[in-house]
């Protein structure tokens, strides 16, 4: 298969790398990455041990790809879609944190676009070099539910080159699922300045309990099956299996970069028929964060 990815930062270096081994892979990033691993190659270290020799580039090629995988953070998906417009797609899969990603993508393209959750971990540590912290797994189907040729074809490709991959009718349930987990992770770890383990049994864990509790709310008012208890249940397995990391949207804060605050909690808040009180506080908090640092 030929494999466009966009956005080669920490997860689109990290699956570009793992897809590479057994496609025709291009990685479309920003400087110094992409030429450190026009000139090098690229190197996959922790969990995963892999180096490739993927093409990369600053600029969508004019040219036909049978899959493009969409990893730039949620704020810069609309961006991601006009640029995608100047190749020729046969598919699209977005395995994006967020709820919007792939309306976005399909709003802008022609070619059939996936979701996906993805729970391999992945942080670029320095230009040409991707560390994989945490091997998991991409799930990956039509964004409404249900089963696509399409899905089981890039399904195929992904597994095909080891990528654990699970193909599933229905991505409705897994993302409000994923989103509870990072609507309760991700701004309260980012606010309190805490690993991810703190919120097993500190006292922060019952806000992002809450978060989680809300978010299964908002879902199952859309018509999604997601219990209080199986969103609180995710969270807390999350919590607990990821306890030393620092979660993307603390390691934001301390960048001093924007946060997808908005595609995580404000998604809530903003589809919620009732009010979602901590929803609405986290993303008030951390935007308010975002706007004194200049990065909103
Ligand atoms: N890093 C991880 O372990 C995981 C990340 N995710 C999700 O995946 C998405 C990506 O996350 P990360 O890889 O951590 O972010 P990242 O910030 O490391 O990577 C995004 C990359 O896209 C590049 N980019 C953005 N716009 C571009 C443009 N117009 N042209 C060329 N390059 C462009 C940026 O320069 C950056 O290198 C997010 O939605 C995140 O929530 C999901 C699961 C795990
Ligand atoms: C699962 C979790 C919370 C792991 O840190 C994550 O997805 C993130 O940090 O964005």
């Amino acid at each position: 298969m030929r494999v466009l990815v966009f956005g080669a930062g920490s997860l689109g270096s990290l699956l570009g790398g793992l897809l590479a081994r057994a496609h025709d892979v291009t990685l479309v990033g920003r400087a110094p990455h992409v030429e450190r691993v026009r000139a090098d190659g690229l190197r996959i270290t922790g969990e995963c041990s892999v180096r490739v020799e993927p093409a990369a580039t600053t600029a969508v090629p004019d040219e036909r790809f049978d899959l493009a995988l969409v990893a730039v953070k949620a704020f810069d998906t609309a961006a991601a879609a006009e640029a995608l417009g100047a190749a020729d797609l046969d598919a699209v899969l977005s395995v994006q944190n967020g709820l919007d990603n792939e309306r976005t993508l399909a709003g802008a393209l022609d070619a059939p676009v996936l979701a996906g959750t993805c729970t391999y971990g992945a942080r670029l540590t320095e230009p040409g070099t991707v560390e994989c912290t945490g091997r998991g797994e991409v799930a990956l189907g039509p964004p409404d539910g249900g089963e696509s040729a399409v899905a089981e074809s890039v399904g195929g490709a992904l597994g095909g080159a080891d990528v654990e991959t699970t193909v599933a009718a229905d991505m409705p349930r897994r993302r409000w699922t994923k989103l509870s987990v990072n609507a309760g992770i991700n701004a309260v770890t980012a606010l309190a300045r805490v690993e991810n383990g703190a919120l097993v049994d500190g006292p922060a864990g019952e806000t992002a309990r809450r978060a989680a509790r809300e978010t299964a709310r908002v879902a199952r008012e859309r018509g999604i099956d997601l219990a209080d208890g199986a969103a609180v249940e995710a969270v807390e397995r999350v919590a607990a299996a990821t306890s030393a990391n620092r979660s993307s949207m603390l390691q934001d804060v301390e960048a001093g970069t924007r946060t997808e605050v908005d595609a995580i909690n404000g998604a809530v808040v903003e589809r919620a028929e009732r009010a979602v009180p901590v929803n609405e506080t986290l993303t008030a908090l951390v935007r308010g964060w975002e706007r004194e640092r200049g990065s909103r």
